[in-house]
Parts: structure tokens; sequence; C-alpha cells
């Protein structure tokens, strides 16, 4: 996908939920939540169905987020559908630069590096490598990955503030942003305590009950809240209610 040109009032409209310059916050990285959704909140069709939402000028502007980020994450549900590249693509000749580092959550190591998307991009040197979270270290590494331990059997006492901490200190990464999927989301959602920013592109579309449903286990609201009106889309940018 080649992408449009940044519409001139995204970089204003976005600026205040961007993570800061300088961030020496040492306990964790600044984390964006961003992803596309229909109007039924949903992801994607369908569970393995890569769905494109975005008009592409947001399209552009979720890459012009990347540029912003030094880390992307997203679960191993979204890296098996998808097979994604993560990079960054906005930004010209700095894209490569400001390409994050993908963070993949894979407990149980169902998706393979070798083969993707994002290996083909690394090897050309447009993407980063990734680093895979995992309930244990593997005996069997892949070659141009680096592996999280982070013990995640239980998806619901998953310790994000360990996981996250660890980003920061050892891979020096200050920013993240969350891309999905549903179920990372639900649980991210969640926690204001963790998640800085919340972007959403809303599409003019309904996918239908068999579509992949964003929606947590309880209710949360939102503050400080703006929206950005694009041709088709529009998109919604906010901090969670602590
Ligand atoms: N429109 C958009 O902007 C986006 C759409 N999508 C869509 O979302 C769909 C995928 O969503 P979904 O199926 O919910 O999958 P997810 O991408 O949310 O991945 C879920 C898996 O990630 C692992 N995981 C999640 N949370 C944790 C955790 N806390 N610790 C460790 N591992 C964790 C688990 O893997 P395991 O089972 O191995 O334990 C879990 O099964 C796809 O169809 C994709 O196209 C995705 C991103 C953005
Ligand atoms: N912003 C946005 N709009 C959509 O309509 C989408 N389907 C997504 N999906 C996310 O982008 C990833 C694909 O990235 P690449 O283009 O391959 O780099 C996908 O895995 C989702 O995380 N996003």
């Amino acid at each position: 996908m080649s992408l449009g040109s940044l519409r001139p009032d995204v970089s204003d409209f976005l600026s205040p939920y961007l993570p800061p310059n300088n961030d020496e916050n040492l306990s964790r990285p600044s984390v964006t939540l961003t992803y596309a959704q229909s109007l039924d909140s949903r992801i994607s069709k369908g569970h393995g169905i890569r769905t494109t939402i975005s008009h592409p000028e947001t399209k552009t502007m979720t890459h012009y987020l990347r540029y912003h980020h030094d880390g992307i994450l997203i679960g191993s549900g979204t890296a098996l559908a998808d097979n994604p590249g993560l990079n960054c693509k906005y930004g010209g000749p700095d894209a490569r630069e400001h390409s994050p580092r993908p963070i993949i959550l894979d407990a149980k190591q169902k998706w393979k590096f070798s083969g993707s998307k994002m290996q083909e991009l690394f090897l050309s040197g447009e993407g980063k490598s990734p680093i895979i979270v995992v309930d244990k270290e593997p005996a069997d590494k892949e070659t141009g990955a680096e592996y999280l331990a982070c013990s995640c059997t239980d998806l619901g006492s998953f310790d994000w503030d360990k996981m996250m901490h660890i980003l920061r200190t050892r891979y020096r990464i200050k920013s993240v942003m969350v891309e999905g999927g549903a179920n990372v989301i639900n649980q991210l959602i969640l926690r204001p305590d963790l998640v800085d920013n919340l972007v959403i592109t809303i599409g003019p579309t309904f996918l239908g009950r068999n579509g992949v449903e964003v929606s947590p286990t309880t209710g949360m609201s939102l503050c400080d809240v703006n929206w950005w009106r694009g041709t088709n889309d529009a998109v919604l940018a906010a901090h969670l209610s602590k």
C-alpha cells in the first residue's frame, strides 16, 4: 500500500495525544491504544480475516502515529490473521529509521517470524525485528527475533506492568502503540493507569455479528475527547477516565 499525504490538520489534532518528546519515565513506556472499528464496534469481518476499515487518509494517520512511537504491539490473533508489516511508511526518507519495533504477544508461540511480512521488511531494511512475548523462553529461537519471557498462561492475570517495565528498561522503548486485536484491546481499555492516549478511527460500515467485536467486560468512560472528520471516517482522540 502506498500512502497518501497527511491531511494538514491531523498533526494539530493529534499533538495532545502523542507521547511526550523527552519522556524519562523509567517505570514504563507511554502507551497509545489505537485501532479502526466499524459502526457496530467490529474490527474485522470475522476471526482470521484481514479487513480494511480505514480510508487511505486515516491509514496515513496510523503511519504518522507509528512514526511517533518506538514500539508497536499486537496479539498473536492479529499476527496470524493479518500477516502485518507493522513498519512505518510515513516520513519519506525518515520512515525506515522511524519504524517502530514490533512486539507480538504470543504466549503459546503460534506465530512464526520466519516467512512473515515482518521478516521480509526486516531483511530488506524497511522494518525492525520483533520482540515476541512468550510464556517461557523457547528452546528453538527464530533468527532475528528476540524473546521476552513473561508468564502468561492465564491472560486474565497477565502482568502488563511488568512487561511494560521490561520494554522500557531492557529495550529502551519509551512509547508503544497498541493496534489490537480485540482480545488485547478489551484488556487494555480497562487500564487507565497504563493507557495514556486513545485514538480510534470509525469507518462508515457495519461488519455484522460474525465480526470480531471490541467490547470490554465492563464500562469505561473517556475524557479530554476530541473528534476529527475526514472524507469518510471520523477519528476520536481521548484519554481513559481514571
Ligand atoms: N481494525 C483494526 O484496527 C484492527 C483489527 N484487528 C483484527 O483483530 C482480529 C484479531 O483479534 P483477536 O482474535 O482478538 O486477537 P488478538 O490480536 O487480540 O490476539 C489474541 C491472542 O494474543 C495473545 N494475548 C493476548 N493478550 C495477551 C496477554 N495479556 N498476554 C499474553 N498473550 C496475550 C493470546 O495468544 P495465545 O492464545 O497464544 O495465548 C491471545 O489468544 C483480526 O481479525 C485482525 O484483523 C487487529 C488489529 C487492529
Ligand atoms: N488503522 C487501521 N485501519 C484498518 O482498517 C485496519 N484493518 C488496521 N489494521 C491494523 O494494521 C495492521 C496492518 O498493518 P500493515 O499495513 O500490514 O503494516 C493490522 O495487523 C492491524 O494491526 N489498522
